[in-house]
């Protein structure tokens, strides 16, 4: 075997080779093109019989292209032959990459397999040429046999070189072609099929084509697209934008923008667009441009923003965007030289509503008041709600500070109106505290803490009012906070006394009872007055370990006191309405009772009307609990508050206790002599035990005794004092003076 290579190119065409490249530049089938190429070769030399054989898809065997001249079941039992080293003269050329000439096939082992078969059919020698892809793959093989051992001439090597390269560009021309079709049908599907609309356009943006996606983008313009410039599609505000993109695309920078269209109902779609240059040849000769409606997405992203900003319920800006929205506002009435104004809004009775009718109702009140707050201000102005019942209102742009109480009046007016749900007419009121700045402060939230400790003193001063914010507050306010330490260190210490004070029968002048009241000796500041601490712990929630001492330490020196054999008198404790609306509240007054061993009667629980105002319904139903125990209820402070009276038939209670600051004027003011005596006879009326607090002198004992008072309380009889003197107290239980 021997490898030598001829070129085609310097050779003279003959007529049937112009013929055939004739037929190739005219696209003939390939089959028809091969054929003819074997029958030129056969007609030029008779002493030889043509093959093509082509390589399949894998590369790994070799299939009948074109032989005409060779028996058919020749060519038949060799297609699919494989490609190897050892494969007969063409899988072995195939193989190799170069023409393997064989020129006895009885002879040569590469045969083995053939041999029979091909000597049967009268083939002795076999010279065979492979042919080439522009790429350097093995297209296929071009072989020349003859029926006797033979080696080829020098012109039967030029005339398979040429009829193999003529071969060979037939292929290629074939496949180039299909390859061509194919990649041109995967473009078109991509345009076609793709979901998005695409537009080609020209290099003056006019539009070329246009997929079906974009056939079906009905602009408002109504424009039939073909020929149309895109400003047509484009929303006005967008367009030099959009002019600008495109013309960079046309420079050669692929390009992603977003742009506005409206459709054809007047709707505005957000396009995701991206322009890319169309290149021909290494020159641009247009622009795509593929848009994507991604109005749907930005309206999501919109939503989310708007969730992440605002209050769900209210529609109001909600805390999050509380300390921009200061800034900000810092920033104009510096720049505009205005007022600040920083409120902070607190609703008056709102939780009493959550509590008693539910959230729904809550819900809706809530919804109500930012509405009405909201038409109260000024476009300018902001609304935040911070969540429960607390708003910020912040108001950037005022001329000198009092411009600000109008608007104040006026939110607490609107809060003010009655509340008509479902039917239901309820009221809340706002306590509004407020601060002023010029906007030139550091640290801008500082002024929500302000506005916050005026609310709070407004809430103080009996709601329904507004405060503000003053440097001496601030000072208050961090000796509330260090108070709350202290009271916490207490707490965890067990820092706290009970004193108790006797409780006399009007009428025979025994002790029928003690009240037990807190005492707290501060490490530093010295005795700290329950009417100063109760409500910080109160404020705190350190009520209820407090509340919870008291009960116990008042119930177990209770216990102590008849164990010393002083019996007959009820221990009264104060109760915080926090503790008291507690879940757990009756349960912890039972265990109390039964861990000291008392019975229900010894037990007086004070409650004051504050208790009544959140939820009377159920802290009605807690009394009838704790009366089932046997305890009696007492409402301490009777004349202070502004509600109860209508309630009173309906509370479960013993007693009333008269507030000190009536019985402290009975003797030299008419009107508090005639409100405690028409307290009292109201309240035997009823049935009711009546209890004179702060009884100081022998007249206001004995206007009291004139008045039938059942039970005095005061220094006039005893300061409360500790246990130990309690119990000298009580064990002598001589009847006290009634008189002066
Ligand atoms: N000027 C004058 N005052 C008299 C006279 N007689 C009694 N007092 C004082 O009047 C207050 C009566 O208690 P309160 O009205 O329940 O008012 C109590 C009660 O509301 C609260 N408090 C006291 N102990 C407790 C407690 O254990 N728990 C709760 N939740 N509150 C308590 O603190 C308030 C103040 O308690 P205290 O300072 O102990 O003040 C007591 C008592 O010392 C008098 O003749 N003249």
């Amino acid at each position: 075997m021997n490898t030598p290579r001829t070129s085609f190119h310097g050779v003279a065409l003959s007529e049937s080779q112009r013929d055939i490249l004739g037929m190739i530049a005219t696209n003939h089938p390939l089959d028809d093109i091969l054929a003819a190429i074997c029958l030129m070769l056969d007609a030029q030399d008779p002493d030889t019989l043509c093959s093509i054989l082509l390589t399949d898809a894998q590369g790994k065997h070799l299939l009948n292209g074109a032989a005409p001249g060779l028996p058919p079941e020749y060519s038949r039992a060799i297609h699919g032959m494989a490609i190897g080293p050892q494969e007969g003269t063409c899988g072995t050329a195939a193989f190799r990459g170069e023409l393997v000439v064989t020129v006895d096939i009885a002879q040569d082992p590469s045969w083995e397999r053939f041999r029979s078969l091909a000597l049967g059919h009268n083939l002795r020698s076999c010279w065979s040429l492979p042919l080439f892809s522009h790429q350097g793959c093995v297209l296929g093989t071009f072989a020349l046999y003859q029926d006797r051992a033979n080696r080829p001439s020098e012109a039967q090597l030029q005339r398979l070189t040429c009829a193999a390269q003529l071969a060979a560009i037939a292929i290629r021309h074939e496949r180039d072609g299909q390859r061509l079709e194919a990649s041109e049908q995967r473009f078109r599907s991509l345009f076609t099929y793709n979901p998005n609309p695409v537009f080609a356009l020209d290099l003056a943006g006019n539009i070329q084509s246009v997929n079906p996606a974009g056939l079906k983008l009905k602009p408002h313009t109504a424009i039939d697209f073909i020929g149309h410039h895109f400003s047509h599609l484009v929303l006005e505000e967008d367009l030099e934008r959009v002019s600008q993109h495109f013309s960079a695309a046309r420079a050669g920078a692929p390009q992603r923008f977003e742009a506005r269209v409206l459709d054809e109902s007047g709707k505005l779609l957000t396009m995701d667009i991206s322009n890319l240059p169309i290149m021909v040849n290494g020159e641009i000769v247009g622009v795509f441009g593929i848009a994507r409606d991604i109005s749907e997405q930005k309206h999501y992203e919109r939503q989310l923003s708007f969730n992440a900003s605002h209050d769900r319920l209210t529609g109001l800006l909600n805390r999050v965007s509380l300390e921009d929205r200061l800034i900000l506002d810092c920033h104009i009435s510096r720049r505009r030289k205005r007022r600040l104004a920083v409120m902070c809004i607190d609703l008056d009775g709102f939780k009493s509503i959550n509590d008693s009718i539910g959230h729904y109702f809550g819900d809706q009140v809530l919804i109500e008041v930012a509405q009405r707050m909201t038409r109260q201000v000024r476009p300018g102005d902001t609304i935040v709600r911070m969540g429960g019942d607390e708003f910020i209102v912040l108001l950037p742009d005022l001329l000198r500070d009092e411009d600000v109480v109008p608007v104040a009046e006026r939110l607490m007016a609107s809060i003010a109106r009655p509340y008509c749900i479902q039917g239901i007419d309820l009221h809340v009121s706002a306590s509004v505290g407020i601060t002023l700045s010029d906007g030139h402060i550091e640290q801008p939230m500082q002024l929500i803490q302000q506005a916050d400790m005026a609310m709070y003193k407004a809430k103080q001063q009996g709601r329904n009012n507004f405060q503000w914010y003053t440097s001496d507050l601030n000072q208050r306010v961090c000796e509330h906070a260090s108070l709350r330490n202290d009271l916490q260190k207490a707490i965890e210490t067990q820092s706290f006394r009970l004193h108790y004070q006797p409780q006399i029968d009007a009428r025979t002048g025994r002790v029928v009872g003690i009240e037990a009241l807190l005492r707290w000796a501060h490490p530093e500041k010295g005795f700290i007055s329950p009417a100063v601490f109760v409500p910080v712990a109160e404020d705190s929630g350190q009520i209820i370990p407090l509340s919870l001492w008291v009960l116990d330490t008042a119930c177990a020196q209770l216990r102590q006191l008849g164990e010393q054999g002083i019996t007959g008198i009820s221990m009264a404790v104060n109760i915080s309405p926090m503790h008291f609306q507690r879940g757990q509240f009756v349960q912890c007054v039972q265990a109390a009772l039964e861990t000291h061993g008392l019975r229900g009667e010894q037990l007086e629980l004070e409650i004051t009307e504050a208790l009544l105002l959140h939820n009377a319904e159920q802290a009605i139903d807690t009394l009838h609990r704790l009366k089932a125990l046997g305890v009696r209820i007492a409402l301490d402070d009777f004349g202070t508050g502004f509600s109860s009276l209508s309630y009173l038939k309906r509370l479960p209670i013993d007693k009333i206790k008269i507030d000190r600051s009536f019985i402290q004027e009975i003797s030299t003011d008419r009107h508090d002599a005639a409100i405690t005596q028409g307290i009292i006879s109201m309240a035997h009326h009823l049935s009711l035990t009546v209890v004179a607090e702060g009884v100081e002198t022998a007249s206001q004992v004995d206007f009291l005794t004139g008045s039938h008072c059942d039970v005095f309380q005061g220094y006039y009889f005893a300061k409360p004092m500790p246990y130990a003197e309690i119990e000298a107290f009580l064990r002598h239980p001589a009847c006290l003076s009634l008189t002066g």
